[in-house]
């Protein structure tokens, strides 16, 4: 029988840290299984291809049930299936979150989920100098500006401070609030080297990749974890067409990401015990909460054809812009992210260079929905229900952002560029509404499903050091345990979340 120390169940922004950080102990065994294939399909370097990655073999293809209040449409929701995981297919905004986001997590982790402990995670995992990740092995991750921002990206900058939003340099340091370029998670601009995305299998694994100690096991999908009286002992694979069990005589870590990583606990008998035996799968431990708190960031495009048209750049990520806004007094940080790009729509390539797309998103939702089981087979989709718009809050957020955005779409230089109808016609509380309700899709940051608390806390899925509640041997490093949102992108926090469970591993385990 094969056998591991530790067995880590997908290879995606938390699981290349936590497989990198776990296998730098040359006596511990580590096995890290990714259903996806390796990275080498080129589009994933060059930072402009992000969106043909949508929808194709590296993309689990994931769709919503319908949303009630989103006139019952069924919004898609890609989920990288590659090594490096969503990391792979993203679109590189490096945001870190507010501090208040971080504060409060401790409200159900406690003192080991404070922005005081999270904080200086981001500089072990992220590297700020523009002379970053050059062609050698990065250690961590560079973040860089764009070096050559599209005209229409500046516009926009400009557009929006004349709109009355102070400019930011730096979301990252400081305050969120303001407009501003984003900086991105990619290698300098170098010759012969032309920047390319970094993400955590870049790198954080491809430089372990030529430890003994770390075996990577790529195109294999992981159909359940072996659960026996109470301890996870091992995974059931299925690889080459063959099914088989690996064991792990530490610990099994699972990183699967806030769709499959509940749907593996689920499938394995870890779940709310009514629902599991609803679909015929043998109960091992009543977990409530499986599932439970999903949330994600909403965000709606609103897209304008432009009299002239600019090339973009290879090495533009498309969202080159955007910014943040507080609107409700008394917000411990923005309510709204701006996001901005020299493209017709944010969610499809089309009109690349030809017109632009603001986005506004809301940063913090209220409404929280539930991933279920249909079926006990591993190979369907469960059902995913993030239940959009479900708190009227959230709506109100997203037609005042929508709102912000068409005037600043309407203000010069970038009113100038302009032509054809708005593309909200009207501006009535109706009409804005009815827009949000037709429009609004995913951000692409879904978290939540398998939240962390205190062990008093019934719907807590993992206890504050990320240990599945009542099954030993089993831990969860992704974005499912996030217990609430993250004031912009969720990337950098979900790495931090990688390196603080292979911390609590290396600690538990001598
Ligand atoms: C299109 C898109 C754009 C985005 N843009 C940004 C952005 O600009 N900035 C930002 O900060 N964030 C962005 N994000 C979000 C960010 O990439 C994700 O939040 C983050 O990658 C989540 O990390 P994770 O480790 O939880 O899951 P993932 O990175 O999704 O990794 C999970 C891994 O587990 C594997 N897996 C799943 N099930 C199994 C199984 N049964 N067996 C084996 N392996 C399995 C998957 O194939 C995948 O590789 C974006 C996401 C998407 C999809």
């Amino acid at each position: 029988m094969v056998k591991y120390d530790y067995i880590v169940v997908g290879a995606g922004a938390a699981g290349c840290v936590a497989a990198a950080r776990l296998s730098a102990d040359p006596g511990r065994s580590v096995l890290l299984i990714e259903a996806g294939p390796a990275d080498d399909d080129p589009r994933i370097a060059r930072p402009v291809a992000w969106p043909q990655l949508l929808g194709g073999d590296l993309d689990w293809g994931y769709r919503t049930a319908p949303q009630a209040e989103l006139h019952g449409r069924r919004l898609a929701w890609p989920r990288g299936r590659v090594v490096g995981g969503s990391g792979a297919i993203n679109a590189m905004v490096h945001i870190l979150g507010a501090a208040s986001d971080f504060d409060a997590w401790a409200r159900w982790g406690g003192d080991l989920w404070t922005a005081d402990r999270m904080l200086p995670l981001f500089d072990e995992i992220f590297d700020e100098t523009e002379a970053a990740g050059g062609p050698d092995e990065p250690a961590r991750i560079p973040v860089a500006a764009n070096p050559r921002p599209h005209p229409f990206a500046d516009a926009f900058v400009t557009a929006a401070q004349k709109y009355g939003l102070p400019a930011n340099l730096d979301f990252n340091r400081g305050t969120q609030e303001g407009v501003g370029l984003y900086r991105t998670t990619r290698t300098g601009d170098r010759p012969g080297a032309p920047a390319r995305r970094a993400n955590t299998a870049y790198t954080h694994l491809r430089p372990a990749l030529g430890r003994a100690n770390l075996t990577v096991l790529p195109d294999a999908t992981v159909l359940n974890v072996v659960v026996e009286r109470g301890r996870a002992t091992g995974v059931l694979v299925r690889h080459g067409g063959e099914s088989r069990t690996i064991t792990a005589d530490a610990e099994i870590l699972l990183c699967a990401g806030t769709v499959s990583t509940p749907h593996l606990l689920m499938l394995s008998g870890v779940g709310p015990a009514a629902e599991l035996a609803g679909v015929g799968v043998p109960v091992a431990v009543h977990l409530p909460g499986v599932g439970r708190n999903l949330h994600d960031h909403l965000q709606v495009s609103l897209a304008y054809d432009t009299t002239t048209g600019h090339p973009v750049d290879d090495r533009s990520n498309l969202g080159e812009a955007g910014g943040f806004i507080t609107l409700l007094p008394g917000s411990p940080a923005p309510d709204v992210q701006l996001s901005f790009a020299p493209m017709k729509n944010l969610n499809n390539a089309s009109h690349l260079g030809r017109g632009f797309t603001i986005g506004p998103a809301i940063t913090r939702p209220r409404s929280r929905g539930r991933l279920t089981l249909n079926t006990a087979d591993p190979a369907a989709h469960p059902r995913i229900d993030p239940a959009y718009l479900s708190d009227p809050n959230d709506l109100e957020i997203l037609v005042e952002g929508v709102r912000i955005a068409l005037d600043i779409a309407g203000t010069d230089p970038l009113g100038d560029l302009t032509c054809g109808p708005p593309p909200v016609a009207g501006t009535s509380r109706w009409r804005l509404e009815e827009y949000v309700r037709d429009n609004a899709e995913t951000q692409f940051h879904p978290v939540g499903t398998c939240r962390l608390g205190r062990e008093t806390d019934e719907e807590a899925v993992v206890d504050p050091r990320l240990r599945v509640r009542g099954v030993t041997g089993l831990r969860i490093a992704d974005a499912s345990v996030i217990p609430s949102m993250i004031t912009g992108n969720v990337h950098a926090a979900v790495a931090a979340i990688g390196l603080r469970a292979a911390e609590f591993m290396r600690e538990d385990h001598g």
